[in-house]
């Protein structure tokens, strides 16, 4: 049941993309050609997704980029339709970007400097943004800056936007934009799909996004990420039960955590563990919460941590021990949190336990945790500053799970999954209503939950996190973003 997979696809970042370009323009003995069949895709696409439109106004900025959609324009003037083409090129061009512009000047299209678009009125038909790709930074000014605010207004009043190869104003990479970067329709995009379209703001910026191999080589290394798509999580029958099984043959998890003023947090892990199918859940908490834990969660055994030590919490070394969710940062938390790091058993360490993990740097995990950090926790683990987080959010997570040996969830509008091996899994759609305490809590039960019962801890973390995203969009479409809780999801888990 764990074998993702097949589920699973290739995502770039720019590095990758341009070692696999200078492979194959090696292999070709030129790179003119691939321009050509850029536009060729753009074009087929186009033919393909707007059938009947007949107007086209065409964005090009002065790189390659400027130059795929020179190609496009001409191809749609060849075959008849009405192309404006709008020059945003701030220098001279050269190269394949030069010769692909002496093709569209000898075409016939009409071509005109980007100073002659009448921002105020908006247009109608397809908008093609071909002003920045790869080569692209995030920040816009100036022309260029106008030509995206023009084009995203026009959007709203009906046009459609089509990105060559990324938005403008997105970085492919780490998933920032610039405040008025292109959204986009649809993203057609070359060689190999983009890590940086399926996080933060590239989820709401690169639209439907198609990939072209444009008879790109092959080539073994630098190794890709991957795309998990929630809505996949169908396919995998989270939580499947045998016909014949009882409730060991689902694991057993300890929650631990829940100081004095954080009741609620263990009571939405505790819950999550319990509905996202583990055979047998223990608490270790506070004695005041145990009573709306057992009303809430009465399949849940609770125990007062002032009663017993946490090792007789555990049932067995198979156990999962989730500790983190509302310890809190004082000597009670960081007591329980010293015992549960001597405890052999494989871990989810969450919350204010990542707090306790940071201010302990000699501490060694044994290989067979999960760190679940947002950004602000992954920072204080590195010792960065949030917005270095925030712009490499791929590699900071690829450090954190390499410094711990630890498989790391690193929390953002989608997830990155590391594991201590090189492998990378984006997973996870936006979800405004996760965007609230607790959320947190409620994910990492349900993490505890699938390393129960699945056999492979990279995939089962992969499997949670989709399956809770998944459940939250549902949840969201239901009860509105706005008020839904984080618990509520809880409620959406089947598929
Ligand atoms: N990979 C492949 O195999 C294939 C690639 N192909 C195509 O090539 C594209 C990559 O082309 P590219 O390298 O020329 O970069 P591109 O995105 O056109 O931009 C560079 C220009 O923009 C400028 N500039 C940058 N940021 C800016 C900003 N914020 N504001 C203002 N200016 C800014 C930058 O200026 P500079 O940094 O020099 O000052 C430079 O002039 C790729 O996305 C795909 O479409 C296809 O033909 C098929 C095969
Ligand atoms: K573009």
């Amino acid at each position: 049941m764990d074998g993702i997979s097949e589920l699973l696809f290739p995502v770039a970042n720019s590095a990758s993309i341009r070692a696999i370009e200078t492979a194959s323009f090696s292999v070709e003995g030129a790179s003119y050609p691939m321009m050509e069949r850029a536009a060729q895709a753009l074009f087929d696409q186009v033919c393909r997704r707007f059938q009947s439109v007949q107007k086209y106004t065409v964005l090009c900025g002065g790189g390659n980029n400027g130059g795929d959609g020179a190609l496009l324009a001409a191809l749609l003037f060849d075959h008849g339709m009405t192309v404006q083409v709008y020059d945003v090129a701030s220098k001279a061009r050269n190269g394949d970007a030069q010769k692909a512009w002496e093709v569209l000047l000898a075409s016939g299209v009409d071509v005109r400097p980007s100073s002659e678009l009448d921002g105020s009125a908006d247009a109608a038909g397809v908008i093609v943004d071909a002003i920045l790709g790869i080569g692209g930074r995030e920040e816009l000014q100036g022309e260029i800056l106008r030509l995206c605010c023009w084009a995203n207004r026009s959007r709203v009043s009906g046009a459609r936007v089509l990105s060559v190869d990324a938005p403008t104003g997105l970085n492919v990479d780490s998933g920032q934009a610039d405040l008025n970067a292109i959204i986009a329709d649809v993203t057609v995009t070359f060689i190999e799909d983009k890590q940086g379209f399926y996080l933060r703001k590239g989820l709401v910026c690169a639209g439907s996004v198609i990939c072209e191999k444009l008879n790109s080589v092959s080539i073994e290394s630098p190794k890709l990420s991957f795309r998990f798509e929630s809505s996949s999580i169908g396919k995998l029958s989270p939580c499947a039960r045998y016909p014949v099984s009882h409730k060991g043959s689902y694991g057993h998890i300890s929650v631990i955590g829940g100081d004095y003023g954080y009741g609620g947090a263990i009571i939405m892990a505790a819950s999550g563990a319990a509905r996202a199918g583990a055979g047998t859940v223990s608490v270790m908490t506070r004695e005041r919460h145990i009573a709306p834990l057992l009303a809430r969660s009465p399949s849940v055994m609770a125990v007062s941590s002032e009663d017993m030590p946490l090792t007789n919490a555990l049932r067995n070394d198979d156990s999962i021990l989730l500790v983190g969710p509302g310890l809190g940062r004082e000597p009670w938390g960081e007591a329980l949190f010293r015992q549960a790091m001597m405890l052999s058993c494989r871990k989810v360490i969450d919350a204010d336990a990542l707090y306790w993990l940071s201010v302990t740097p000699t501490l060694e995990l044994q290989g067979n945790a999960v760190l679940t950090p947002h950004v602000g926790e992954a920072a204080r683990l590195l010792e960065l500053s949030v917005d270095d987080v925030s712009a490499n959010l791929v590699n900071s997570a690829k450090s954190l799970s390499r410094r711990y040996s630890a498989v790391v969830v690193l929390k953002d509008v989608s997830s990155i999954i590391a594991a201590p091996d090189g492998r990378v899994v984006i997973t996870g759609n936006p979800c405004p209503g996760l965007a609230k305490g607790g959320s947190g809590d409620v994910l990492s039960g349900m993490i505890a939950s699938c390393l129960a019962y699945y056999s492979k801890p990279f995939e089962a973390t992969v499997i949670a996190v989709a399956w809770h995203n998944y459940a939250a969009i549902r949840a969201g479409r239901a009860l509105g973003d706005i008020c839904m809780q984080p618990y509520e999801l809880l409620e959406y888990l089947q598929v």
